[in-house]
């Protein structure tokens, strides 16, 4: 039986140099220091995702499957998703996981007002006006 480690955000943070280089990919934790010298995309990309997630990033380059095959060598253990800090993600592209729930939350609170409340608004108006009309003219 193998048991998974999990590391909190801050535990693969400080794997953020050349000689020591961890990411996060999709919620599982990667050392990649091996692996630097020998990335086709070069050792920049790397380093500037070093210690944090690069899912967005990994994702954009439309990576191969043979690069998806490639992580298995470098699983080091999962990551402890309540331990993501909420705010802005640490590298432009790079979105952790709980902001993209935060973000998700905003969206559905814009999108439940304007889809559910505002034609609620619209109709309850609209039958007043009848309501009203109707009086009027019933007088
Ligand atoms: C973390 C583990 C990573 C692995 C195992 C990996 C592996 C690879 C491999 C095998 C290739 C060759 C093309 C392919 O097979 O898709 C490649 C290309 C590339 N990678 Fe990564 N990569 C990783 C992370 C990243 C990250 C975080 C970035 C950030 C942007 C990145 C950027 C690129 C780019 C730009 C290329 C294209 C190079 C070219 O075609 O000239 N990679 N990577």
């Amino acid at each position: 039986m193998s048991t998974v480690t999990v590391y909190t955000a801050d535990q693969v943070a400080v794997h953020n140099k050349k000689s020591d280089l961890w990411c996060i990919l999709d919620g599982k934790v990667y050392d990649i220091t091996k692996f630097v010298d020998e990335h086709p995309g070069g050792e920049e990309v790397l380093l500037e995702h070093a210690g944090i997630d690069c899912s967005d990033a990994f994702e954009d380059v439309g990576h191969s499957e043979d690069a998806r095959e490639m992580l298995a060598d470098f699983y080091v253990g999962d990551l402890d998703g309540a331990s993501v800090p909420a705010g802005p993600p640490k590298a432009p592209v790079a979105k952790s996981a709980a902001a993209s729930a935060a973000n998700q939350k905003q969206n559905d609170t814009g999108s439940g007002f304007t889809q559910f409340a505002l034609p609620l608004a619209i109709l309850v108006a609209y039958f007043a006006y009848k309501y009203y009309a109707g009086a009027v003219q019933a007088e």
